[in-house]
């Protein structure tokens, strides 16, 4: 079993919203690996990071990504660093893979409307989500099948997209 289509990308790209309205264009399920690691903790990933530290959030994400690879067979969202781990690169290579790709200014934009980002809530938000831009661009690239921009796009146009690279089935 294998998920029709596995989503990646920064903050804000919109792996959420497109993953879950793409499943329902699918007439599948959609499962997002910060609230498989949520369920398993106990508590929300913003509790996490600022309880147990990063290290921690990132261990328990390899383990939720590897198990959720191989139970899911529908839409599978991924947290925005999970492809900082190299097991998980690894694993991808074997599946349909979209990166949600999104600019500065509006990952910026569409991060700052909450507060549960953790990574993202200290004095320069920007200057963050430079930085995790410079960092995961390549790496979203190097397990990507697929990359659309999201950039000024409507969701639904965003899923268009991804639907249109989706191998046939
Ligand atoms: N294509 C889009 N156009 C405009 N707004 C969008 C688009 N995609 C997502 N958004 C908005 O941006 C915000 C973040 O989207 P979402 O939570 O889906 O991102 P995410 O990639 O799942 O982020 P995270 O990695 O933090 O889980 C939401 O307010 C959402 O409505
Ligand atoms: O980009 C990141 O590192 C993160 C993104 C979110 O999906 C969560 O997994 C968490 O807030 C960390
Ligand atoms: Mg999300």
């Amino acid at each position: 079993m294998s998920p029709r289509v596995v989503l990646v990308g920064p903050p804000g790209s919109g792996k959420t919203t497109v993953g879950q309205l793409l499943a329902e264009r699918l007439g599948l399920a959609f499962r997002d690996t910060d609230v498989d690691v949520a369920a398993t903790a106990g508590k929300t990933v913003s509790d996490i990071f600022t309880q147990d530290g990063e290290p921690a959030f990132r261990a328990m994400e390899e383990q939720a990504v590897a198990t959720a690879l191989a139970e899911h067979d529908g839409v599978l969202a991924l947290g925005g660093g999970a492809v900082l781990a190299e097991r998980t690169r690894k694993l991808l290579a074997d599946h349909v893979v979209a990166f949600l790709n999104v600019g500065l200014a509006e990952g910026v934009r569409r991060t700052g409307l909450s507060t549960a980002r953790p990574l993202l809530t200290g004095v320069n938000p920007r200057a963050t989500f430079k930085a995790l831009l410079d960092a995961r661009l390549p790496l979203y690239r190097e397990v990507a099948t697929l990359e659309v921009d999201t950039d000024h796009r409507e969701p639904q146009v965003v899923v268009a997209d991804v639907l249109a690279g989706l191998p046939a089935r």
